[in-house]
């Protein structure tokens, strides 16, 4: 279980304080909404490190994470704008989410294979990336995420941009490999239809806290 217990953040020059409390279970999607500027980043940017919390608990069951490092976190994230090396294959693609060189093992070669297998994307293991559908290279962004199996997964508006039937089916394969892998997800989402589609709960960052919707 992931819990958030009272993560403070005041970004500097600005007067308000965050305070960020909630829990997610294994195989649990809960959906951050709020405004424009209410705080949705800040929370995701405080549980991956790229921010410092003032104070708080981050804790993965018995793990404090608090003051972990970005790299020491067990946290993958997947942004709106998922930085694929566009003229490279699919599989070099997902290769550079565990290695720099592309020099790889036939133990990761078979891994790629696998996850292409589990995001619907096996026939396009060596198709360059630039050719793919917008759904496509989601999807291989997704894979990348996956590699790692980290416990923790953010999204930041992942699936904004898509067409409504191509979203559906990303946010239903989102909800397959949360409860297939026991993953704690939380996604930051505008559309409402994403947040009944598959969250377990909503929050709302309101007047720099989160209320449960
Ligand atoms: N580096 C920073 N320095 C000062 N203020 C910041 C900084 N980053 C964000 N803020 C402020 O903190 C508040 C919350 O920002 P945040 O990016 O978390 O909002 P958000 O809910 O994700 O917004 P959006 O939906 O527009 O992405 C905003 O008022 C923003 O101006």
């Amino acid at each position: 279980m992931l819990k958030i217990i009272d993560v403070k953040y005041q970004h500097k020059n600005a007067e308000d304080m965050y305070t960020y409390t909630m829990v997610v279970k294994p195989k649990e999607i809960v959906a951050i909404v709020g405004q424009s500027g209410s705080g949705k980043s800040t929370l995701l940017d405080l549980l991956a490190g790229f921010l410092p919390a003032t104070s708080g608990s981050i804790k993965l069951d018995e793990d404090e994470l608090i003051d972990e490092t970005v790299e020491a976190r067990p946290i993958s994230i997947l942004f709106q704008n998922h930085n694929l090396f566009e003229h490279l294959s699919v599989q070099k693609n997902i290769l550079l989410g565990i290695s720099k060189t592309l020099k790889s093992t036939h133990e990761e070669l078979k891994k790629v294979k696998t996850i292409l297998k589990e995001v619907g994307l096996e026939k396009y293991e060596h198709t360059i990336v630039s050719s793919l559908s917008g759904g496509q290279q989601q999807r291989v962004a997704l894979a990348r995420v996956l590699l790692r199996r980290e416990p923790i997964l953010l999204l930041d508006e992942p699936f904004t941009g898509l067409d409504a039937d191509t979203r559906m089916q990303m946010l239903d394969l989102l909800k397959k490999i949360t409860v297939e892998n026991n993953l704690h997800t939380i996604m930051i989402t505008h559309e409402i239809e994403d947040s009944e589609r598959i969250a377990n709960r909503v929050y709302k960052v309101e007047n720099q806290k989160l209320v449960e919707q």
